[in-house]
């Protein structure tokens, strides 16, 4: 109820701000960790996540996300988003392990929705989406570059992209695996999970985890000339094709929501997989030690 509020909240402060800022030309809305550019391109936004350390999807992250997703599916000047981080190295860490780590039941249920929401909306938008991919992306942070029509991802071997969901000893839902699969082909989608492998550029390339690799410093700007190229096609087309091909992937969530929140929640409430998620974060922060 709090978190609806809050929604409902943030949703009325953006558009009064949104509107202002428009009338000054600035065509610029943002809240605390997502940043929405419109100017460049007629009728093209750039979203920059900006949660640092490392992008990672808190439950406020992924709302924010969600209502600024929201606000440019109801702006009818807006045809496409190239979606990045503001976070250096990071395009994003996925979701927040500690929103999945030592909560109770009714957060781990609260937490998922949200996730499914944000899903929902990405991979189903109307708008054209491009991920201009500038660092490393693991499982949720995939998930997102996922959602979007095309993957350009800087060529910097030390950034990696994927579903690494077994590496933290979890299991990718359901509309994940769909969506990998989609993308890279049952064969390819079967092994990469299993061994939650994490592609460099060239191998994630080659897979078709991403479509195209430049150097770093040219990821905008690639980013931008490929929303050319899908800009020119007629939006009704193109959206009744991008529907055609997506639609069943995510009624089959939309069917299943309740219980697949259930799902989410029974698994990661048990005590085993707390465990692991604890030993996953001791890992991460030896790492700096
Ligand atoms: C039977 C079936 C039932 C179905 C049930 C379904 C269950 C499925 C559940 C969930 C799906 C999960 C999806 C996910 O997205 S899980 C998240 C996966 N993410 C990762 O594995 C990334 C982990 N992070 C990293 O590898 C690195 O941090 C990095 C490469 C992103 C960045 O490296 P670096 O720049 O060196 O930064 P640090 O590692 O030092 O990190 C800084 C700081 O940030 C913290 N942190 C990193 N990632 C996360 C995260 N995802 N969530 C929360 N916090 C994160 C890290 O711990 C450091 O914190 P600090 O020590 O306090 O500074």
């Amino acid at each position: 109820m709090a978190l609806a509020a809050a929604r409902r909240l943030l949703l009325h402060a953006g558009s009064r701000l949104g509107r202002r800022e428009a009338v000054d030309g600035a065509r610029r809305f943002a809240n605390k960790r997502v940043l929405v550019e419109t100017e460049g391109p007629a009728g093209v936004a750039v979203m920059k996540l900006r949660n640092p350390p490392v992008n990672s999807l808190s439950l406020e992250c992924l709302t924010e996300f969600t209502i600024s997703l929201e606000k440019l599916e109801n702006d009818k000047s807006i045809r496409g988003v190239i979606l990045t981080s503001e976070c250096p190295g990071i395009f994003s860490a996925g979701l927040d392990l500690l929103e999945m780590y030592g909560r109770n039941p009714a957060h781990y249920a609260e937490y998922w929705k949200n996730v499914q929401e944000l899903w929902l909306r990405l991979y189903t938008s109307n708008m054209i989406l491009v991920s201009a991919i500038n660092g490393a992306s693991p499982a949720g942070g995939c998930l997102l570059a996922l959602c979007c029509d095309y993957r350009v991802m800087a060529d910097n071997p030390k950034y990696t992209i994927g579903l690494n969901e077994s590496l933290l000893g979890i299991v990718a839902p359901f509309w994940f695996k769909d969506m990998y699969v989609n993308t890279i082909g049952h064969r390819e989608a079967e092994r990469a999970l299993q061994l939650g492998t994490l592609f460099p550029p060239a191998e994630a390339l080659k897979v078709g985890v991403v479509d195209e690799l430049v150097p770093e410093d040219k990821v905008h700007s690639k980013a931008r000339s490929v929303m050319a190229k899908w800009l020119a096609i007629p939006d009704h087309s193109r959206q009744l094709t991008k529907n055609m091909m997506r639609k069943a992937t995510a009624d089959n969530l939309i069917k299943q929501r309740e219980a697949d929140i259930q799902n989410f929640t029974s698994f990661i409430s048990k005590d085993s997989i707390q465990k692991s998620l604890h030993m996953y974060l001791e890992k991460l922060k030896q790492k700096k030690g």
